[in-house]
């Protein structure tokens, strides 16, 4: 039985960079639209109800949240320890635009400058596959991305697709993964591929 997680707790919000825990342990930030799944899809990771919160109101998550995590490895018996991140939502057109502006100022800070970061994980959701904001986010990421991180596409909301479009998303976007947190459907598959990014160390799909 491949490495799965056992254990996860919220650990601190943050609303700035210097906000954040030490750097030391290894990263996973979650980022995406508001209301693309981001929440949900931590807490089907880690097998809980309501560890992140989440709602059908876009913008619910404000604060750079830390999640510590658990992942056991039975062959091996032992524990590591990783940080999960949930980042607010982009796009989230609700607020004022020096509020806004704000956020990604301070976000974008937080994102290239965190050098534990070992994995992007991008939510895009399946129903708007090519969103332009998500070919941008996708760009910015891969212009300062270190040697040592990777970055991952994972679509959400599959359960709202048939087969034959899942299908040509994964055709567009080479790499990517797809799931449901509706249906628990390509979590386990992400759990494992975390793990051997971040634990194990294996080179980016
Ligand atoms: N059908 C379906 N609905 C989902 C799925 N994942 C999330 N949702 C729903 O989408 C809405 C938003 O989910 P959240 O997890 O709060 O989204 P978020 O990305 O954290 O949103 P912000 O915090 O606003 O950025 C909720 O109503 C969820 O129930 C999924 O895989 N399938
Ligand atoms: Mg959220």
């Amino acid at each position: 039985m491949p490495a799965r997680i056992v254990d996860a707790s919220f650990l601190t919000s943050a609303s700035k960079i210097d906000e954040a825990p030490a750097e030391g342990i290894g990263e996973v930030v979650f980022l995406g639209r508001s209301n693309v799944g981001k929440s949900s899809l931590l807490n089907s990771l880690t097998h809980r109800k309501s560890l992140a919160k989440s709602s059908s109101t876009p913008g619910k998550t404000r604060l750079i949240n830390y999640f510590e995590v658990v992942y056991k490895d039975d062959e091996a018996d032992e524990k590591y320890n990783l940080h999960f991140v949930d980042l607010p939502g982009f796009g989230y057109a609700k607020v004022s635009k020096s509020m806004k502006y704000e956020w990604q100022k301070s976000l974008n800070e937080f994102i290239k400058n965190r050098r534990t970061i070992r994995l992007f994980v991008h939510l895009r959701d399946a129903r708007h596959p090519n969103e332009p904001i998500d070919d941008d986010v996708k760009r910015y990421i891969e212009e300062f991305i270190g040697p040592d991180q990777c970055y991952i596409e994972v679509f959400t909301k599959s359960d709202k697709l048939k087969q034959k479009d899942l299908s040509k998303i994964l055709k567009e976007h080479p790499g990517a993964l797809l799931v449901s947190n509706l249906k628990k459907r390509g979590i386990e598959k992400l759990e494992h591929l975390i793990f051997d990014i971040v634990i194990k160390g294996q080179p980016c799909p």
